[in-house]
């Protein structure tokens, strides 16, 4: 049994080693594919579909290798993302500024942070390379957020948001918005919870990525799914979710992390760390802001013909998982998101150098 965040774990403080027998397991029609550390293809089952050959899932790092940008001398300043971030309250100042920084560190040229007032110093202070914008809980908001749009490459909304309804109903506002301008949405944590109250807010809307943890998974399955979830299946849930959503795309985080498009399930179990401290999936979805940029930008002849944003979601959370597991190597019980967003530059250089 995995660790959670808040578990008590007993003497030695190891986390369980049992696999997810679950893992790996195709549900009808599906194509599931779990891939190692070193980008084997594990096991694979297939049932309706056709298989991308073994060689091709091995390439698998390949693939997230085409979409990252060359570094070059003739880019200015923004090409490579500019990353609005969404969320920020006075509870919540560290997971707006994890998910900024994040995207920073990936390879993001610029991060917008817009936020509740009262967050706005504190995030400031965290950081000076965050633009923050302290609008979020003004009655003009979602002007003021609209204004930024155009500049915008991808938003990731929820880290930090709270529950509060006012902030919920300017972020309601913001993603309308943000879908009339076709820009790419990463949703996570509170922003997860508006969409379990107004599904139809995201449904069918291809560029959106939703990225529940186990709890906000069963919030989203109960409100768009009648019927009971099958425990026996976690990629099968995860593919029925994403089609009962219209087919966006879902990345549900936990011992494995299992990401579908609704046509095929991927499965992501780069080795990290039995250290499950908060804001793991901050650094996440910051990280998937800006790589989905650049999946969407390289399109799916970089990633032959594999849906881009399946690609990003399984380079971010490969990420996430090592930049874990370096920190861990180093601060064992001590490790906090703060190391891990320090390991974020060797990480990828390890897993995604081009
Ligand atoms: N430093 C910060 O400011 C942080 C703020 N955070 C924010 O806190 C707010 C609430 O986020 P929560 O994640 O607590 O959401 P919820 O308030 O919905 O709580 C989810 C609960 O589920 C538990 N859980 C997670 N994975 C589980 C699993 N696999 N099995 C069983 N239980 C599991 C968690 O420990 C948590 O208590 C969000 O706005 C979030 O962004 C977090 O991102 C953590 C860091
Ligand atoms: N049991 C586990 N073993 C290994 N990695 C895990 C485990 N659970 C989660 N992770 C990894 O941790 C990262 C964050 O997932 P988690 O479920 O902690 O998100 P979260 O609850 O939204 O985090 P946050 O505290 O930022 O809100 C993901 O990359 C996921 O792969
Ligand atoms: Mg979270």
């Amino acid at each position: 049994m995995a660790a959670r965040k808040d578990q008590w774990r007993g003497p030695g403080g190891r986390a369980g080693a049992a696999g997810n027998p679950e893992v790996g397991r195709a549900a009808m029609g599906v194509r599931s594919v779990a891939i190692s550390a070193c980008g084997r293809v594990l096991q694979r089952a297939f049932s309706l579909h056709t298989a991308h050959s073994t060689k091709d899932m091995e390439n698998f790092f390949q693939l997230v290798r085409n979409i990252v940008p060359a570094l070059t001398s003739k880019k200015h300043k923004g090409q490579d993302g500019r990353i609005g971030i969404v969320g920020g309250c006075q509870e919540y100042t560290g997971a707006p500024y994890f998910a900024g920084i994040s995207a920073l560190k990936v390879g993001a040229d610029l991060t917008h942070v817009f936020c509740a007032r009262e967050a706005a110093p504190v995030i400031k202070s965290y950081s000076p390379e965050l633009i923050v914008h302290p609008v979020l809980d003004s009655s003009n908001a979602v002007e003021e957020v609209e204004k930024w749009l155009p500049r915008l490459h991808a938003l990731v909304v929820g880290p930090g948001l709270g529950r509060d309804d006012l902030l919920l109903n300017n972020v309601r506002g913001i993603l309308e918005a943000s879908k009339a301008r076709d820009i790419p949405v990463v949703i996570d944590a509170d922003g997860l919870w508006l969409i379990a109250q107004q599904p139809t807010l995201i449904h069918s809307y291809q560029k959106a990525i939703l990225t529940p943890n186990r709890v906000e998974f069963g919030r989203l399955w109960e409100a768009v799914l009648s019927s009971p979830m099958d425990t026996q299946s976690h990629s099968g849930s995860v593919l029925k979710l994403s089609q009962a959503l219209g087919n966006i795309t879902v990345v549900q985080k936990g011992e494995h992390d299992l990401i579908s498009d609704g046509q095929q399930v991927l499965v992501c179990s780069q080795e990290g760390s039995s250290r499950r401290c908060g804001g793991q999936g901050d650094l996440l979805s910051g990280s998937l802001g800006v790589m989905a940029h650049w999946a969407l930008l390289a399109g799916p002849e970089r990633t032959n013909g594999v849906s881009p944003l399946l690609v990003a979601a399984w380079g971010a959370c490969t990420l996430t998982r090592e930049c874990n597991h370096q920190a861990f190597q180093k601060y064992g019980r001590s490790t906090t998101t703060t190391d891990m967003i320090a390991e974020v530059g060797p990480a990828f250089s390890k897993l995604f150098a081009t």
